[in-house]
C-alpha cells in the first residue's frame, strides 16, 4: 500500500505539516539546509523506528521539544504512526487507532528503503550496511523470518551470556545446540533469498550498467566455512570463543561479496557506478518484496543528482517506470530531476523552504 497523507509534528526542522501524497512518484526540491532529507527521515522512521542519521532520537526531536509524531494513512485508509518520547525514551505505536507494543506490527504495514549520498560508502564499507540491506529483505519476502530472527537473537544473547561468564557444560552445550540448529535454518533462508536477488539483479543492472552485467557475481558467505558443520567449527574454536566472550560464528556473521570479474566492486566502480549498482541492487529487492504484495515498497532517494550524470539519470528513469513502488525523491533544483519527471504529470512535487513543505503546482 502506498501513504497516501503524512503527517510530522516536531521532527527536526519540519513545520508540523500534513502532506498530501502522489502513490507513485514525489518529488521534493529545496536548498541545502531547508529539510529535505528530513521529510525523508521521518518516513524512513515509520519503517524502521530509527533514523538513518542518527542513532541519537533526541537529535531527530525538534530543538526544545520533547517528542515527535510520524503518522500516515494509506491507499487502503490505514492510518499509522508513532510518537517518541525522549524524555522517557518510550515509542507508542499506534495502528488504526489502536496501541501496540512492538514496533515490528507497525513494519509489516511499510517497507522503506533509502539511498543517500552516503549510502555506497557504508554499503561497500563494511558488512553491517549489507547485512541490515538483505535482512530487510528477508523480513519481508521471507514470512517466517521475523519470528526466527527474534527466536534466534534469544539464543545467542544466552550462548554469549555463557561465553561471557565462563558457564560451561550441560547449559552451554544447550544454547550451542539450539544454536547450530537455527544457524543453518537461517542460513537456508538466506542462501535462498540471496538466489532470488541474483536471479533478479540481471534484469536491473541491464538497465543500469549495461557494461557491467555479465561478469558480476554474488556470494554469500554464511558466517562459518559452509563446507564444514558448524557444530564441528565451535568445538575446534571453544577455547577461542571463550576467551572472546562471544559467538565468532554462525548468521549473525553472514557477508554477501559483490565481485565483477573475481574483484570487489567497490574497487572498481567509480562513485557513479557504485550509485548505480545499489540502486540496482535496491530495484532488485524492490521487485522481490513487491512480488509477495504485503506492502507496496517505499524507496527514498535523497539527493539524487549527486553522482549521477543525465545518462544514469535517463537510465534511473527507466529503472522506475518499471518498478512498482512508492518513490520519494529529493534534489536540490529542478534541474537536478531532468529528466527523471514524467511529462504526464503523473506526480506530485513539493518544495521545501526553511522546514516549510509547500506543494507546487504542475
Ligand atoms: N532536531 C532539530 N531541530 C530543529 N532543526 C534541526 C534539528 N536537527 C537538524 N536541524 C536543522 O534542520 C535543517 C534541515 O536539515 P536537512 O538535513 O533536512 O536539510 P536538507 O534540505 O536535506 O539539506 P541538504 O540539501 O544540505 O542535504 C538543518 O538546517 C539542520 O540544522
Amino acid at each position: 500500500m502506498s501513504i497516501v497523507k503524512l503527517t510530522t509534528n516536531n521532527f527536526r526542522n519540519l513545520d508540523n505539516a500534513t502532506l498530501i501524497l502522489h502513490p507513485d512518484l514525489n518529488f521534493f526540491i529545496g536548498e541545502n539546509g531547508s529539510g529535505k532529507s528530513s521529510l525523508l527521515e521521518s518516513i524512513f522512521f515509520l519503517g524502521h523506528g530509527k533514523s538513518f542519521r542518527t542513532s541519537k532520537t533526541e537529535n531527530v526531536v525538534q530543538f526544545d521539544q520533547t517528542n515527535f509524531v510520524v503518522s500516515a494513512l494509506n491507499c487502503d485508509n490505514k492510518r499509522f504512526g508513532l510518537l517518541r518520547d525522549t524524555r522517557t525514551g518510550s515509542t507508542e505505536i499506534k495502528i488504526d487507532g489502536v496501541k501496540h507494543s512492538k514496533f515490528s506490527e507497525l513494519a509489516q504495514n511499510i517497507a522503506v528503503q533509502i539511498i543517500t549520498p552516503e549510502s555506497f560508502k557504508l554499503f561497500f564499507g563494511g558488512p553491517r550496511e549489507r547485512r541490515r540491506f538483505v535482512d530487510l529483505g528477508m523480513f519481508h519476502v521471507k514470512h517466517n523470518f521475523s519470528e526466527l530472527w527474534k527466536e534466534f537473537t534469544q539464543i545467542l544473547k544466552q550462548r554469549n551470556a555463557c561465553l561471557k561468564r565462563n558457564i560451561r557444560g550441560q547449559q552451554f552445550d544447550y544454547w550451542t545446540e539450539q544454536f547450530c540448529f537455527i544457524c543453518n535454518t537461517i542460513a537456508q533462508l538466506r542462501y535462498d533469498y540471496l538466489n532470488q536477488i541474483k536471479n533478479e539483479l540481471s534484469k536491473w543492472l541491464e538497465i543500469l550498467l549495461p557494461d557491467y552485467t555479465d561478469d558480476i557475481t554474488v556470494s554469500y558467505l554464511q558466517g562459518w566455512n559452509s563446507k564444514k558443520d558448524l557444530l564441528t567449527i565451535l568445538k575446534q574454536n571453544e577455547e577461542r570463543e571463550f576467551e572472546k566472550g562471544h559467538s565468532l560464528f554462525g548468521a549473525q556473521r553472514f557477508d554477501v561479496r559483490f565481485q565483477y570479474k573475481g574483484l570487489a566492486v567497490e574497487n572498481l566502480l567509480s562513485r557513479g557506478q557504485q550509485k548505480l549498482f545499489l540502486l540496482a541492487l535496491t530495484f532488485t529487492q524492490t521487485k522481490l518484496i513487491e512480488q509477495v504484495k504485503r506492502v507496496k515498497p517505499i524507496l527514498l532517494i535523497d539527493d539524487i543528482g549527486a553522482e549521477l550524470d543525465i545518462h544514469s539519470r535517463m537510465a534511473f528513469y527507466q529503472s522506475i517506470s518499471e518498478v512498482n513502488c512508492q518513490i520519494f525523491i529529493s534534489a536540490i533544483d529542478y534541474q537536478a530531476l531532468e529528466p527523471i519527471i514524467p511529462s504526464d504529470n503523473n506526480y506530485n512535487m513539493f518544495h521545501v523552504k526553511h522546514g516549510k513543505i509547500s506543494a507546487i503546482s504542475k
